[in-house]
């Protein structure tokens, strides 16, 4: 038996080319017009982000990406280059890199894996998203697959589930962050992106579960198989328990809210400005819901959301960096891919 000629792509969400507003601009444009962002009519849409988010946003976003911009680049891209050379390391197939919004293109990606592998006849998508949200894990997914089907591909395309709590990943993560529980800590934040409770409810398959039954994510649902809130409750306490945390130490919040609307609660910026005065004086943090870091890990929770939490009384933040390059988390993909051989 002559084995399948595989390809992997590796799809994180995309940075603006540089810190120009102009830049921020385009990118911010193309990512908030997403109707699985913004899930507004086109029109309502159109107005909102053209005519209000994005002229009051981009520069300010432009300066908070000037605070953690590298001479390669935005981190994400960097780190998710990085991740792509790490796993090329690991595997035989060839690995290409494609992002949700700006360059490079699914298209690009696919293009870039036929050259290398002339009769493609698989390629493997890894959303590097660990948890099912429309505004994240859905709406790459549906983009890949329509440059797949646009673009008259021949090669089969395989997505990879998410993987909150897949055991290679939960491993990989609780490795990340072992090193940093040896320091004496009071509390263990694992902060995730916020999403709109709309999206919860949009995304609840049987229409009557999330964020309507008491304690909905703790009760068993098939609503969880797109319940982001679930998704994320049991990455963090499969890792607590990994770590051995015990419950009093740990809790989930909720960052990066945009507009008015509710989002999911608790907000971590109100988390770190309260912890202090609850006796949390030295914070551990974790955002499991990248797994490279990007603007919302390195300038919205190290820079601005430490400033919050020293001034609230805090007197030591410490911010454990995303998967990265981890080796398990390398291995851990590697190993996904070579799963779907069998
Ligand atoms: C309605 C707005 C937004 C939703 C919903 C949303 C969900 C969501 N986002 C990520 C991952 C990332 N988001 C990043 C930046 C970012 N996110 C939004 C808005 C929403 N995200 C904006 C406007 C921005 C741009 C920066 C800013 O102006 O604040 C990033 C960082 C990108 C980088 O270049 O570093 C990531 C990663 C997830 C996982 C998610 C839903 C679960
Ligand atoms: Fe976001
Ligand atoms: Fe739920």
């Amino acid at each position: 038996m002559t084995a399948t000629k595989r390809g992997i792509v590796l799809m994180n969400l995309g940075s603006p080319d540089s810190t120009r507003v102009k830049d921020v601009r385009r990118y911010l444009n193309e990512f908030l017009m997403d109707e699985r962002v913004i899930d507004m009519p086109w029109l309502g849409r159109l107005l909102l982000v053209k005519g209000i988010i994005v002229p009051f946003r981009a520069p300010k976003s432009a300066h908070a990406y000037s605070t953690i911009w590298t001479a390669a680049g935005s981190p994400l891209m960097v780190l998710s280059k990085q991740l792509q050379e790490a796993l090329q390391q690991q595997v035989t197939e060839p690995v290409a890199l494609a992002m949700r919004y700006g360059a490079p293109a699914p298209w690009t990606a696919y293009d870039e894996l036929l050259e290398k592998m002339p009769g493609l006849e698989e390629v493997v998508l890894v959303p590097l998203y660990p948890h099912y949200a429309m505004s994240s894990y859905e709406t790459a997914v549906e983009y890949a697959k329509e440059a797949h089907v646009k673009g008259k591909y021949a090669f089969k395309l395989t997505v990879i589930p998410p993987y909150y709590d897949n055991t290679l990943y939960l491993d990989a993560l609780a490795a990340s962050m072992k090193p940093y529980l040896q320091q004496p800590y009071d509390h263990f934040l694992f902060s995730y992106h916020g999403v709109p409770e709309r999206h919860i409810h949009k995304g609840d398959i049987t229409g009557n579960h999330c964020l309507k039954v008491n304690n909905c994510c703790e009760v068993s649902s098939e609503a969880h198989k797109q319940c982001y809130r679930h998704q994320c409750l049991v990455t963090t306490k499969k890792v607590a328990a990994l770590l051995e945390i015990p419950a009093q130490k740990y809790s989930f919040s909720f960052q990066s809210r945009l507009g008015r609307d509710e989002w999911l609660k608790p907000y971590t910026a109100q988390r770190l400005a309260e912890l202090p005065t609850e006796g949390v004086k030295n914070l551990l943090v974790a955002c499991p819901a990248f797994v490279s870091d990007c603007l919302e890990t390195l300038e919205e929770i190290a820079e601005q959301g430490k400033e919050t939490f020293m001034q609230a009384g805090g007197e030591s933040f410490t911010m454990i960096p995303c998967l990265n390059v981890h080796p398990m988390w390398v291995k851990a993909i590697a190993s996904w891919v070579k799963d779907n051989e069998k």
